[in-house]
């Protein structure tokens, strides 16, 4: 296999190659472009158009992503897999990656669409690093451009793998790439409402391309992942890579579709969450529930029908999202 299919190993040992540029039998070209960073080329003749980044790692322990495209790129390199689509791999956030923790200082998912311009420190250096990584990589005029940010959840969930769909005023939600989602093993996504702040709604509010965030699991360390069930998204993968991926229909095949309904902000350190430690995502709450309290008697009361409530940290910095409430989308604005 070529030593530039190893970016896992390169980025936990934080070594950069001497040789940056190597070129598989089937002439799949790979390039070095920086600490977790690897751009993958097909040969011309077989190029179909399409540009694809999947990045994980964004926070340092979510394993099972990272496993996920390090094999993904293993089997490229190894001539395996036999891409027909430009590739972007990207690991988010090596410091943390290395040292298996979620962040080192900052949260770099709470750094793009400008933040980190008001911010600093290395994870806010690091975000502008990789929305400029995705800014060249999605230049090319005339390509279809896909992104999908793989992750995986501080808690259990109800719904194991879902999506969340970012947000662009007068930009409807695909049907199309919801039925590719279904196609890949997610059983429900998260239609965003408004902009956002993450890796994906950068790519998908400024670079125009289709983009996701993809829950997959439990976050666990590396090695321990064998209940993270990746087996339908690594196929699918494997099918757009390769130029394979049967024609999509439109069939959503039991898609559950949720909208936010409100997120839940943290603004000071008297906030507290009404909220078992060990509750899941997608847990339900019924209406009249107090979920949150903050300063200057701020309450927050579900008002929601059929209310659902995921990522609930009440330990987030004051000012972040710690919690999103979300309700049952009828579809009826996709396109
Ligand atoms: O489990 C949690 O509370 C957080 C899991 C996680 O990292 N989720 C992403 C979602 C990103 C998005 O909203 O698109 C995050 O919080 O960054
Ligand atoms: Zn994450």
């Amino acid at each position: 296999m070529l030593a530039l299919g190893k970016l896992l190993d390169l980025t936990l040992a934080d070594h950069e190659p001497a040789e940056k540029t190597q070129v598989t039998v089937g002439g799949v070209r790979l390039r070095w472009l920086g600490e977790g960073a690897l751009e993958v080329r097909p040969p011309e003749a077989q190029d179909k158009q399409l540009d694809l980044l999947l990045s994980a790692g964004i926070h340092g322990n979510e394993t099972a992503p990272i496993e996920l495209l390090e094999k993904l790129l293993h089997g490229i390199a190894s001539g395996k897999i036999k891409p027909q689509v430009r590739i972007l791999f990207l690991f988010g956030n090596p410091e943390a990656i290395r040292r298996g923790e979620r962040f080192v200082e900052q949260d770099i998912n709470r750094l793009f669409n400008g933040r980190h311009e008001l911010s600093s420190g290395d994870e806010a250096l690091r975000a502008a690093e990789l929305e400029q990584f995705a800014r060249v990589f999605f230049s090319l005029p005339g390509r279809a451009r896909l992104h999908y940010d793989l992750h995986t959840a501080i808690r259990g969930s109800k719904i194991e793998q879902f999506a969340l769909y970012p947000f662009k005023e007068g930009r409807k939600h695909s049907r199309r790439e919801l039925a590719r989602l279904a196609a890949a093993g997610m059983e429900a996504v998260l239609l965003q409402s408004k902009s956002s702040i993450t890796f994906s709604a950068f790519t998908y509010e400024q670079l125009e391309a289709e983009a996701f965030t993809l829950e997959l699991g439990k976050a666990r360390p590396f090695g321990q992942n064998e209940q993270v069930n990746l087996s339908r998204l690594e196929a699918r993968l494997v099918q757009i890579i390769e130029g394979t991926e049967p024609e999509t229909q439109d069939a959503l095949d039991g898609l559950k579709l949720f909208s936010v309904s409100r997120e839940i902000i943290k603004h000071s350190d008297s906030f507290h969450l009404h909220l078992p430690a060990d509750i899941e995502n997608f847990s339900e709450l019924s209406k009249g529930y107090l979920l949150a309290e903050d300063l200057a008697e701020t309450r927050w009361v579900v008002e929601e029908e059929g209310a659902r409530i995921i990522f609930p940290n009440p330990k987030v910095k004051n000012g972040l999202r710690a919690g999103i409430l979300i309700v049952p989308d009828s579809g009826q604005h996709l396109v």
